[in-house]
């Protein structure tokens, strides 16, 4: 059977292959990526990730059962690992604390992102909150999937860690527990007339996650 997020991917279109196929992924797996890049982006997305915890939070917020408050809980430990890592990186590659990452100014690409996936989940319902989310972790399952082959071919890849968490065991689970919370809410709450709005909801979230990767060269050329 087609789940929702299939739909959904097919009617993002293009939108999906500017995201994940974008030139810094491109970069990324040839290992090319400029490292000045790479650390806007760590900056950023830890910025990021205060937000996306934050939806997280909201998705508890917007739960009636048990089980879906223990799917947000999952979700948001997931969120906080990630940026742990995120400040280990950033500390041991470029001796930026914790408190540099935090009064560094968010992007307004960042913010447009973030402030819409919450707008998604407060004017909506679980089910638009979890497709407005789910660009982001599904699409990261998606890169870290396509990435492996290089880490593989080459161990010593400056990207390595990288790579090496989102094609983790762990995080392609992510997206598998995703696509199933979207199919298990739509059968509770879909219908065929929400189906637009939803697409449209998932396709902007796409085109933004596209947008953070161009964000982070932005930032690295306005720094050079
Ligand atoms: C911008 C962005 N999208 C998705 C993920 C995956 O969690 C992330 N860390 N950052």
């Amino acid at each position: 059977m087609t789940t929702l997020f299939e739909r959904l991917k097919e009617a993002a279109g293009q939108e999906w292959l500017n995201y994940t196929d974008h030139v810094f992924i491109q970069q990324m797996e040839a290992g090319t990526l400029p490292p000045e890049v790479f650390k806007e982006y760590l900056i950023q997305d830890y910025r990021f990730l205060v937000q996306f915890a934050r939806a997280y939070a909201l998705q508890a917020y917007k739960s009636r059962t048990m089980a879906d408050i223990q799917i947000a809980s999952k979700g948001l430990a997931d969120v906080i690992h990630e940026t742990d890592l995120h400040v280990k990186r950033l500390e041991t590659g470029w001796g930026v604390s914790r408190q540099q990452i935090e009064s560094t100014p968010e992007a307004w690409t960042n913010v447009a992102y973030t402030r819409f996936v919450l707008d998604a989940g407060s004017s909506g319902d679980l089910l638009d909150l979890v497709v407005a989310q789910a660009p982001c972790a599904i699409g990261y399952a998606e890169i870290g999937e396509r990435l492996k082959p290089a880490l593989e071919a080459n161990p010593e890849h400056p990207y390595a860690e990288w790579i090496g968490e989102y094609s983790a065991d762990w995080y392609q689970q992510v997206k598998v527990e995703t696509i199933s919370h979207i199919d298990a809410l739509a059968a509770r709450t879909f219908t065929e007339e929400r189906f637009s709005e939803l697409a449209e909801i998932f396709t902007t979230a796409t085109r933004m996650e596209a947008q953070f990767w161009q964000t982070a060269f932005d930032l690295a050329a306005a720094n050079a």
